[in-house]
């Protein structure tokens, strides 16, 4: 597992409850020194006990050495240039699952785009993560399922097996574009809730948000060629409740700070943790206006974030002036 943040080291422990052997690279000796020795990451999952098969290490090649699946977990932003330096230590044959929830800004690549890209593997050897998976509520083993997805339906499922154990389940399915999409759009449209959630607006507004939210997600996922039962299922509806509706959530607490009247550099500089969907707003954007696909509640969020639209005029401008077509 490359990344030892929350989810990097939540998803470290999933595998190693499943019986697995798990090495975990954190960047910062001390913490892989900490996970190693006292079996904790108190900086992001302060009172859970990991396991004690699983150890970590600052050292790149101890853990990649002999690696059969090898799973990546660092902020988007920052896949490419790890994927550079790790390049050369991945074992041939090694399986590469993407969790990450974001994408590239300047490209707008999906995650397992960047990957087949720096990797030069075939796609049948890339597998991505995604679902309602608050990494807190499941390091504390809360019962939670999520979907591993890859070209290849034999990958899938050997990394679905790989995943699971009695509190983790993973369903399959082959809709990489979908099941990606899913999980960065639905940091966008949390953004959202909590901006209409700081400024006080009640549940109209945000059950509003979420179903017209989960018709931009779909839309604009088709027109990538996604297919829009994946957005029906765990990971797009599924994750959009997760996420808009915990305070857990990075994204949703960002929009909340948001909402409540600082500015985005305030909240860059309040969160101590990754919020993918701010830097993916500008890619979905641009990747949105290349297949002419409208985005309204999305775009409000730009405008909030760029300072030219206020948090408590974002819910009148929710919904495109056209005639709505359908609900
Ligand atoms: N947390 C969650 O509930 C879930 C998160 N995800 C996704 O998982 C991905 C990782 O997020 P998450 O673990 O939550 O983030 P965190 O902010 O909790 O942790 C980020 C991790 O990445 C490391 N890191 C930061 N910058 C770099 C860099 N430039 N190069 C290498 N490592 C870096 C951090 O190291 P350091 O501590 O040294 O700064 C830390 O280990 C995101 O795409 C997110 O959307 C998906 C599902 C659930
Ligand atoms: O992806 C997540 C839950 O599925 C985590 O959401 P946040 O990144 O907003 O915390």
């Amino acid at each position: 597992m490359l990344g030892a943040g929350s989810w990097g080291t939540t998803f470290a422990k999933v595998l190693a409850d499943g019986g697995n052997d798990v090495a975990l690279w954190a960047r910062r000796p001390e913490l892989a020194r900490e996970i190693s020795q006292s079996k904790r990451n108190s900086d992001y999952l302060p009172g859970i006990n990991l396991p004690r098969s699983l150890w970590a290490s600052d050292r790149l090649h101890e853990v990649l050495d002999g690696a059969e699946q090898v799973y990546l977990s660092v902020p988007s932003q920052s896949l490419r240039e790890n994927l550079r330096i790790v390049r050369e230590l991945i074992p041939e044959d090694a399986l590469i699952i993407s969790l990450m929830k974001g994408v590239e800004k300047g490209t707008g690549a999906r995650m397992s785009e960047v990957i087949l890209h720096e990797l030069g593997v075939d796609p049948w050897r890339v597998a991505v993560a995604s679902g309602p998976n608050l990494a807190l509520e499941i390091a504390k083993e809360q019962p939670t399922a999520a979907v591993l997805s890859s070209e290849s339906r034999e990958t899938a499922t050997e990394v679905a097996l790989t995943v699971r154990n009695s509190y983790f389940r993973s369903f399959v399915n082959t809709d990489v574009i979908g099941t990606e999409f899913g999980g960065v759009l639905k940091n966008l449209i949390a953004v959202a809730i909590g901006i209409v959630d700081g400024v006080g607006y009640g549940e109209n507004t945000k059950a509003s948000i979420i179903t017209r939210g989960l018709a931009e997600m779909t839309d604009f996922s088709v027109a990538f060629g996604a297919r829009p039962e994946t957005l029906a299922g765990l990971a797009g509806l599924g994750d959009l409740i997760a996420t808009c509706e915990s305070s857990l959530s990075r994204n949703n607490t960002a929009g909340r700070l948001l909402g409540q009247g600082y500015s985005y550099s305030e909240v860059i500089k309040q969160m101590n943790q990754t919020a993918e969907g701010l830097s993916s707003v500008t890619p979905i954007l641009e990747l949105a206006l290349s297949k002419g696909v409208d985005m309204p509640i999305v775009s409000q969020v730009a405008e909030v974030l760029a300072g030219t639209l206020a948090p408590r005029d974002i819910a009148p401008h929710l919904t495109t002036d056209d005639l709505p077509q359908g609900e």
